[in-house]
Protein backbone atom coordinates (compact mmCIF):
# COMPACT_ATOMS: atom_id res chain seq x y z
CA UNK A 1 0.00 0.00 0.00
CA UNK A 2 0.84 3.49 -0.57
CA UNK A 3 -0.03 6.40 0.59
CA UNK A 4 1.03 10.03 -0.87
CA UNK A 5 -0.15 13.21 0.24
CA UNK A 6 -2.69 12.70 2.06
CA UNK A 7 -5.06 15.29 3.48
CA UNK A 8 -8.05 15.22 6.09
CA UNK A 9 -9.89 17.62 7.60
CA UNK A 10 -12.10 17.56 10.21
CA UNK A 11 -14.41 20.82 11.73
CA UNK A 12 -11.28 22.94 10.57
CA UNK A 13 -8.80 20.12 12.31
CA UNK A 14 -5.98 18.76 9.68
CA UNK A 15 -6.11 15.37 10.67
CA UNK A 16 -3.19 14.65 8.03
CA UNK A 17 -1.30 17.08 6.55
CA UNK A 18 0.09 15.81 3.05
CA UNK A 19 0.99 12.48 4.57
CA UNK A 20 3.23 10.25 2.83
CA UNK A 21 3.52 6.32 3.49
CA UNK A 22 4.37 3.08 2.40
CA UNK A 23 3.66 -0.39 3.60
CA UNK A 24 5.39 -3.26 1.37
CA UNK A 25 4.33 -6.67 0.77
CA UNK A 26 5.52 -9.10 4.00
CA UNK A 27 6.06 -6.02 6.17
CA UNK A 28 4.38 -4.63 9.02
CA UNK A 29 4.21 -0.94 10.36
CA UNK A 30 2.91 0.51 13.13
CA UNK A 31 1.23 3.66 14.04
CA UNK A 32 0.72 5.17 17.22
CA UNK A 33 -0.49 8.86 18.38
CA UNK A 34 -2.34 10.43 21.01
CA UNK A 35 -6.20 9.72 21.00
CA UNK A 36 -7.95 11.94 18.54
CA UNK A 37 -4.93 12.15 16.66
CA UNK A 38 -6.51 10.62 13.45
CA UNK A 39 -5.57 6.94 13.80
CA UNK A 40 -8.88 4.95 13.37
CA UNK A 41 -9.60 8.10 10.72
CA UNK A 42 -6.46 6.99 8.20
CA UNK A 43 -7.69 3.88 8.57
CA UNK A 44 -11.33 4.70 7.09
CA UNK A 45 -9.55 6.31 4.34
CA UNK A 46 -7.33 3.31 3.61
CA UNK A 47 -10.90 1.05 4.01
CA UNK A 48 -12.76 4.09 1.17
CA UNK A 49 -15.27 4.45 3.83
CA UNK A 50 -14.15 8.21 4.58
CA UNK A 51 -13.39 10.59 1.69
CA UNK A 52 -9.97 12.34 1.99
CA UNK A 53 -9.50 16.69 1.22
CA UNK A 54 -6.49 15.15 -1.05
CA UNK A 55 -4.10 12.91 -1.64
CA UNK A 56 -3.94 8.92 -3.46
CA UNK A 57 -4.22 5.38 -1.38
CA UNK A 58 -2.84 3.00 -3.74
CA UNK A 59 -3.26 -0.36 -2.32
CA UNK A 60 -3.15 -3.30 -5.15
CA UNK A 61 -2.26 -0.89 -7.68
CA UNK A 62 -5.39 0.68 -7.70
CA UNK A 63 -6.33 4.11 -5.85
CA UNK A 64 -8.44 3.60 -3.62
CA UNK A 65 -9.93 7.37 -3.23
CA UNK A 66 -12.72 8.29 -5.61
CA UNK A 67 -13.54 4.81 -6.14
CA UNK A 68 -17.40 4.21 -5.08
CA UNK A 69 -20.32 1.57 -4.75
CA UNK A 70 -19.65 -1.65 -6.67
CA UNK A 71 -15.87 -1.15 -7.50
CA UNK A 72 -15.20 -0.08 -3.89
CA UNK A 73 -16.55 -3.25 -2.15
CA UNK A 74 -15.28 -5.14 -4.55
CA UNK A 75 -11.75 -4.17 -4.50
CA UNK A 76 -12.25 -3.67 -0.89
CA UNK A 77 -13.33 -7.36 -0.68
CA UNK A 78 -10.23 -8.67 -2.61
CA UNK A 79 -7.64 -6.35 -1.28
CA UNK A 80 -8.30 -5.74 2.40
CA UNK A 81 -8.62 -7.46 5.53
CA UNK A 82 -9.64 -5.43 8.92
CA UNK A 83 -9.44 -6.52 12.33
CA UNK A 84 -11.04 -4.67 14.38
CA UNK A 85 -10.77 -3.88 18.71
CA UNK A 86 -13.83 -5.75 19.57
CA UNK A 87 -13.64 -8.43 16.90
CA UNK A 88 -17.24 -7.22 15.27
CA UNK A 89 -18.44 -11.15 15.10
CA UNK A 90 -21.73 -12.08 15.12
CA UNK A 91 -21.75 -14.07 18.47
CA UNK A 92 -24.62 -15.96 17.91
CA UNK A 93 -22.85 -17.77 14.80
CA UNK A 94 -19.90 -20.46 15.04
CA UNK A 95 -16.50 -19.36 14.74
CA UNK A 96 -16.54 -21.41 11.32
CA UNK A 97 -19.75 -19.95 9.78
CA UNK A 98 -18.29 -16.30 11.15
CA UNK A 99 -15.38 -16.66 9.24
CA UNK A 100 -17.18 -18.68 5.87
CA UNK A 101 -20.05 -15.80 5.11
CA UNK A 102 -17.11 -13.21 4.17
CA UNK A 103 -15.89 -15.70 1.72
CA UNK A 104 -19.57 -16.37 1.10
CA UNK A 105 -20.23 -12.60 -0.02
CA UNK A 106 -17.45 -12.55 -1.80
CA UNK A 107 -18.81 -15.91 -4.11
CA UNK A 108 -16.87 -18.82 -3.18
CA UNK A 109 -18.97 -21.67 -3.45
CA UNK A 110 -20.54 -22.95 0.20
CA UNK A 111 -18.51 -25.88 0.60
CA UNK A 112 -14.94 -24.18 -0.39
CA UNK A 113 -15.69 -21.61 2.08
CA UNK A 114 -16.31 -24.15 4.58
CA UNK A 115 -13.33 -25.93 3.86
CA UNK A 116 -11.30 -22.92 3.93
CA UNK A 117 -12.65 -21.59 7.25
CA UNK A 118 -11.94 -24.72 9.00
CA UNK A 119 -8.55 -24.86 7.82
CA UNK A 120 -7.46 -21.25 8.81
CA UNK A 121 -9.17 -21.02 12.10
CA UNK A 122 -7.00 -24.74 12.70
CA UNK A 123 -4.21 -22.93 11.05
CA UNK A 124 -4.88 -20.24 13.85
CA UNK A 125 -5.25 -22.55 16.78
CA UNK A 126 -9.10 -22.27 17.35
CA UNK A 127 -11.25 -24.78 18.17
CA UNK A 128 -13.84 -25.86 15.77
CA UNK A 129 -16.42 -27.96 17.88
CA UNK A 130 -19.22 -26.45 17.54
CA UNK A 131 -18.77 -23.90 20.39
CA UNK A 132 -20.96 -20.69 19.40
CA UNK A 133 -18.48 -17.23 18.85
CA UNK A 134 -19.97 -15.42 21.90
CA UNK A 135 -18.75 -18.86 23.95
CA UNK A 136 -14.77 -17.88 23.37
CA UNK A 137 -12.83 -16.23 25.36
CA UNK A 138 -11.62 -12.65 24.23
CA UNK A 139 -8.31 -14.21 22.18
CA UNK A 140 -9.63 -16.74 20.24
CA UNK A 141 -12.77 -14.18 19.13
CA UNK A 142 -9.62 -12.49 18.22
CA UNK A 143 -8.28 -15.20 16.09
CA UNK A 144 -11.72 -15.44 14.98
CA UNK A 145 -11.51 -12.35 13.59
CA UNK A 146 -7.80 -12.08 12.02
CA UNK A 147 -9.12 -16.01 10.55
CA UNK A 148 -12.12 -13.63 8.98
CA UNK A 149 -9.99 -10.69 7.81
CA UNK A 150 -7.35 -13.33 6.28
CA UNK A 151 -10.04 -15.86 4.45
CA UNK A 152 -9.86 -13.25 0.99
CA UNK A 153 -6.20 -13.77 0.91
CA UNK A 154 -5.96 -9.83 1.21
CA UNK A 155 -2.58 -8.11 0.34
CA UNK A 156 -3.10 -5.98 2.99
CA UNK A 157 -4.48 -6.26 6.40
CA UNK A 158 -5.46 -3.06 8.90
CA UNK A 159 -6.27 -3.48 12.81
CA UNK A 160 -7.52 -1.07 14.77
CA UNK A 161 -6.51 -1.87 18.44
CA UNK A 162 -6.45 -5.68 17.81
CA UNK A 163 -5.30 -6.58 21.07
CA UNK A 164 -7.53 -3.07 22.97
CA UNK A 165 -9.81 -5.54 24.41
CA UNK A 166 -7.49 -8.48 25.84
CA UNK A 167 -5.48 -8.94 29.35
CA UNK A 168 -1.97 -8.59 28.81
CA UNK A 169 -0.98 -12.56 28.79
CA UNK A 170 -3.90 -13.14 25.99
CA UNK A 171 -2.49 -9.75 24.15
CA UNK A 172 0.96 -11.15 23.51
CA UNK A 173 -0.30 -14.30 21.94
CA UNK A 174 -2.62 -12.63 19.36
CA UNK A 175 -0.10 -9.72 19.03
CA UNK A 176 2.48 -12.92 18.09
CA UNK A 177 -0.26 -14.37 15.57
CA UNK A 178 -0.77 -10.65 13.95
CA UNK A 179 2.80 -9.97 13.25
CA UNK A 180 3.62 -13.39 12.34
CA UNK A 181 1.33 -12.63 9.32
CA UNK A 182 3.39 -10.48 6.74
CA UNK A 183 6.00 -13.61 6.89
CA UNK A 184 3.94 -16.17 6.79
CA UNK A 185 1.62 -14.58 3.96
CA UNK A 186 3.44 -12.45 1.90
CA UNK A 187 0.52 -9.80 3.11
CA UNK A 188 1.36 -6.10 4.23
CA UNK A 189 -0.14 -5.25 7.87
CA UNK A 190 -0.70 -1.81 9.25
CA UNK A 191 -1.85 -1.47 12.94
CA UNK A 192 -2.78 1.43 15.11
CA UNK A 193 -2.18 1.06 18.74
CA UNK A 194 -2.24 3.27 22.10
CA UNK A 195 -0.28 0.14 23.10
CA UNK A 196 3.65 0.74 22.99
CA UNK A 197 3.96 -3.05 23.35
CA UNK A 198 1.84 -3.96 20.56
CA UNK A 199 3.59 -1.00 18.49
CA UNK A 200 7.26 -2.49 19.42
CA UNK A 201 6.86 -5.88 17.31
CA UNK A 202 6.09 -3.97 14.05
CA UNK A 203 9.32 -3.51 11.42
CA UNK A 204 8.55 0.43 11.52
CA UNK A 205 6.95 1.85 13.85
CA UNK A 206 5.50 6.25 13.18
CA UNK A 207 3.53 8.35 15.12
CA UNK A 208 1.11 10.69 13.91
CA UNK A 209 0.06 13.80 16.01
CA UNK A 210 -0.85 16.94 14.55
CA UNK A 211 -1.10 15.95 10.73
CA UNK A 212 2.03 14.51 10.67
CA UNK A 213 3.55 11.08 10.40
CA UNK A 214 7.17 10.90 11.80
CA UNK A 215 9.18 8.29 13.12
CA UNK A 216 8.01 7.29 16.72
CA UNK A 217 11.35 6.95 18.74
N1 LIG B 1 -17.55 11.06 11.54
C1 LIG B 1 -16.97 12.00 12.28
N2 LIG B 1 -17.59 13.19 12.50
C2 LIG B 1 -17.01 14.15 13.25
N3 LIG B 1 -15.84 14.00 13.88
C3 LIG B 1 -15.20 12.85 13.72
C4 LIG B 1 -15.73 11.78 12.93
N4 LIG B 1 -14.85 10.75 12.95
C5 LIG B 1 -13.83 11.15 13.74
N5 LIG B 1 -14.03 12.40 14.20
C6 LIG B 1 -13.11 13.18 15.02
O1 LIG B 1 -11.85 13.13 14.40
C7 LIG B 1 -10.81 13.04 15.36
C8 LIG B 1 -9.96 11.83 15.09
O2 LIG B 1 -10.67 10.65 15.43
P1 LIG B 1 -10.02 9.21 15.27
O3 LIG B 1 -11.02 8.24 15.77
O4 LIG B 1 -9.53 9.03 13.89
O5 LIG B 1 -8.77 9.34 16.25
P2 LIG B 1 -7.86 8.19 16.89
O6 LIG B 1 -6.46 8.69 16.80
O7 LIG B 1 -8.16 6.88 16.24
O8 LIG B 1 -8.36 8.22 18.37
P3 LIG B 1 -8.39 7.01 19.47
O9 LIG B 1 -6.95 6.64 19.66
O10 LIG B 1 -8.99 7.66 20.67
O11 LIG B 1 -9.21 5.91 18.89
C9 LIG B 1 -11.49 13.04 16.73
O12 LIG B 1 -11.45 14.34 17.22
C10 LIG B 1 -12.91 12.61 16.39
O13 LIG B 1 -13.83 13.14 17.31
Amino acid sequence: MRIAGLTHEIDDRTLLDRVDLEVRAGESLAVTGPSGSGKSSLLSIVLGLVPPKAGKVVVAGENVVGMKGRRLSRHRRKNIGMVFQFGELLAELSPVENVAISALLDGVPREDAYRRSHELLAELGVRTDGALTGQLSGGERQRVAVARALIGEPALLLADEPTGALDTGTRDLVADLLFDLPRTRGCALLVVTHDPAIAGRADRTLRLDSGSLTAAP
